[in-house]
């Protein structure tokens, strides 16, 4: 059996004999979602911003291990609400009348393509990463593996009236992705006979154990209609995106009768140099944003071999930055920046910045903070050579 590893990278190689598996997604969506109601099939219904299913594949789009996708849609699904494919290939191909026959269509797509295959319902768009984690790691030591819940409700049996309790010692609640071996299920899958609920039964009607690794409450499948909220509630508060960036510059000392620093123009016997006005305060807070958003430096976007910056205003880099993060839909919702020198004072100019820096970063105020401090006199700033300046980012994509 080879061996699932967490080691997973999307750039392994292909090669069948390499140590790793080749993991696919297999995404049944064919089906109508009648107790949904609705009209449209609740797969190619909006939530929170995208339709159920492009939530569904980008949850197993954006996990590292998975390597193709196969999603199974019925000949009529409507073609502009088709999700589209992320950085992970993904093909499509057409279902049958029932759940276990869609599921055979996409086993036999992926027969030779995949060592394990991850069955998920469309229709559970909030999978935790670590619930795919979880079933591919287990599917280490066993032929299949399913992630589920304790029952932790009683349960009666009746209808209007009690008519019983059912012990719920040993039972779960199935959820998805059902992860196999791919020979394995595809052969079970071939030789079930009936309708069964799950790929579970599949395997264990073959003989195939199957393991019980933990779900997850956000795995919800969505249903009835009373649960498009509860998913639209979970994708929410989920699908956040938190970044910190930092920076770090520094510009020395040379002839001058004022510095620039954070935007503002400050008196002091000296100036700074730099190919630019040596804005060492707005250089590392303009770091810092291109550090959350992993674009590179300063330099990277304002080469400092190009003549056209020499003398430039700083405020046009950091400008550039701050429509770098709101193109990519980040909202910038703090930033911190500490300057290092003996002189000049900052503290009687941090009023100042801080209210330059917000008109910047197109924020309020009171999210922004400039502070100071020396070396005691020690290194180059402490021997007044130059300034030095830290600062620290905060991007929120919601
Ligand atoms: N012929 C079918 C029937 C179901 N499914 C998929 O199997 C999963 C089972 O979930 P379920 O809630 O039963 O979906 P529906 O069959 O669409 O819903 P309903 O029973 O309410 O009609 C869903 O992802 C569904 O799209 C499928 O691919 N092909
Ligand atoms: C496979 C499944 O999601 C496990 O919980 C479920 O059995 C499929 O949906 P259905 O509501 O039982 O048709």
């Amino acid at each position: 059996m080879r061996r699932a590893s967490s080691a997973y990278h999307r750039d392994m190689t292909q090669d069948p004999a390499s140590d790793h598996p080749r993991i696919a997604a297999l995404i049944v969506a064919a089906g109508r979602g009648l107790r949904a109601g609705g009209g449209l099939a609740k797969q190619w219904r909006n939530l929170a911003g995208k339709t159920v299913a492009q939530w569904t594949v980008d949850a197993f789009d954006r996990h590292p291990a998975i390597r193709r996708i196969v999603l199974v849609t019925a000949d009529d699904a409507p073609p502009e609400l088709l999700p589209q494919a992320g950085a992970t290939p993904m093909t499509r191909v057409t279902g049958g009348a029932t759940r276990g026959a869609s599921v055979m269509a996409g086993l036999s797509a992926l027969d030779g393509l995949a060592d394990l295959v991850l069955i998920h319902d469309v229709a559970r768009p909030g999978v935790p990463p670590k619930v795919i984690d979880a079933v591919i790691a287990a599917l280490a030591d066993h032929p299949g593996a399913a992630p589920a819940l304790a029952v932790t409700d009683a349960l009666w049996r009746g209808a209007g009236l009690v008519e019983g309790t059912v012990a719920r010692d040993g039972l779960w609640r199935a959820q998805t992705p059902q992860g196999f071996h791919l020979p394995a299920i595809l052969a079970a899958h071939a030789a079930f006979v009936g309708d069964p609920a799950d790929d579970v039964e599949v395997a264990r009607a073959a003989g195939l154990d199957v393991a019980i690794v933990p779900g997850h409450e956000d795995n919800l499948k969505i249903t009835t209609p009373g649960d498009f909220d509860r998913a639209a509630r979970i994708l929410e508060r989920t699908d956040m995106d938190i970044r910190t960036g930092n920076g770090f510059d520094v510009h020395r000392f040379g002839p001058g009768d004022h510095v620039m620093l954070c935007g503002v123009a400050v008196p002091h016997d000296r100036g700074l140099q730099g190919h630019s006005d040596a804005d060492v305060g707005l250089h590392t807070l303009t770091d810092a944003i291109y550090g959350a958003l992993a674009e590179g430096d300063i330099g990277t976007h304002f080469p400092p071999s190009d003549p056209q910056w020499k003398g430039a205003q700083s405020h046009i880099f950091l400008s550039h930055a701050v429509d770098r993060a709101a193109a990519r839909g980040f909202a910038i919702t703090h930033a911190d920046v500490t300057l290092i020198c003996e002189k000049p004072k900052i503290g009687p100019q941090a009023a100042a910045m801080r209210a330059r820096l917000a008109e910047l970063l197109r924020i309020e105020v009171d999210r922004i903070s400039v502070k100071a401090t020396t070396t005691e006199k020690l290194g180059f700033t402490g021997r007044e050579e130059g300034i030095a300046a830290l600062a620290t980012v905060t991007l929120v994509k919601a």
